[in-house]
């Protein structure tokens, strides 16, 4: 699939505090189409924080964010499914004790579109909804290799598999933009580098633009075309992985967080 530099999200001047804590400092940078961005920083940087002016958990106090040109902070909450903005959580947002199936059906509640009363009158129009939302979760299962684990309790699966789970339900309303908090926590080495192959595979199959908070450096500079860095709510680079890896300011602000290896 052919990439461009068009951008699909930018990010222009987004600040947001806490109180007396500026979490975000008028930070600017743009996720092109079918582009995958690394986001870092250290504890703190304020990366969950952007995430959630993108998904519209916070309203920032000041700049915006546009999807396509159009601002996603001017729009009304409901419209935001029509953005094409599917997320994962950082720490598992999932039902331990509903199915992987049920899971991710929760994700596909925004194609079902019926009132609450006609899918509990069983109306033919809601049916026809259910059915069809249905078959995509079996579609996304399958691309995610969760197929057999439909039946299964999200409890019994292993901890990559949830992490699956997680990336099926924010598939499953075809997003054109995902963004995936830490998607390697708590993964090792080998489930990593399944990670990174699957990231890519989901871009380049679906003509996804990724956005992905990661302390994992290692896969974040492997998958990445292009990482942004922040700190203290700043940010101090933007540019290849190469390019911010060797970054003063990045190498300044990692130090003491973690071996010099993670960023050689
Ligand atoms: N809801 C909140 N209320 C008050 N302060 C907050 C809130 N959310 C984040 N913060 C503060 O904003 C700053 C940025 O936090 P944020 O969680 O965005 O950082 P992060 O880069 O995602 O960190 P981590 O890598 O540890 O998840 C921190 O100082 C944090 O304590």
């Amino acid at each position: 699939m052919t990439r461009t530099t068009r951008p699909f999200v930018e990010i222009d001047r987004v600040s947001m505090r806490f109180g007396g804590i500026a979490a975000l400092c008028d930070v600017s940078f743009a996720v092109p189409e079918r582009a995958i961005v690394g986001l870092i920083g250290p504890n703190g940087a304020g990366k969950t924080t952007l995430f959630n002016c993108i998904s519209r958990l916070y309203q920032p106090q000041s700049g915006d964010i546009r999807v396509q040109g159009k601002s996603i902070l001017h729009a009304p909450v409901h419209e935001m499914p029509a953005f094409g903005i599917g997320r994962t959580f950082q720490n598992l947002a999932l039902y331990p004790a509903l199915s992987v199936e049920a899971n991710v059906m929760v994700g596909a509640h925004p194609l079902v579109n019926c009132s609450a009363l006609a899918e509990a009158l069983g109306m033919p129009w809601a049916r026809r909804a259910e059915a069809s939302a249905r078959a995509r979760v079996r579609e996304v299962l399958e691309a995610l290799g969760l197929e057999r684990q439909a039946s299964r309790l999200v409890a019994q699966l292993t901890y990559a598999d949830r992490k699956r789970v997680e990336i099926a339900r924010a598939l499953v309303c075809r997003p054109r933009l995902l963004l995936l908090d830490e998607p390697a926590g708590g993964l090792h080495h080998e489930e990593v580098a399944v990670l990174a192959a699957l990231i890519r595979s989901l871009r380049d199959a679906h003509g996804l633009s990724v956005l992905l908070v990661e302390h994992h450096l290692n896969l974040v500079m492997t998958v990445s075309d292009h990482v942004v860095a922040l700190d203290f709510g700043h940010k101090i680079a933007d540019g290849p992985p190469a390019q911010v890896r060797n970054e003063p300011a990045v190498q300044k602000a990692y130090l003491g967080e973690m071996d010099d290896a993670a960023l050689a």
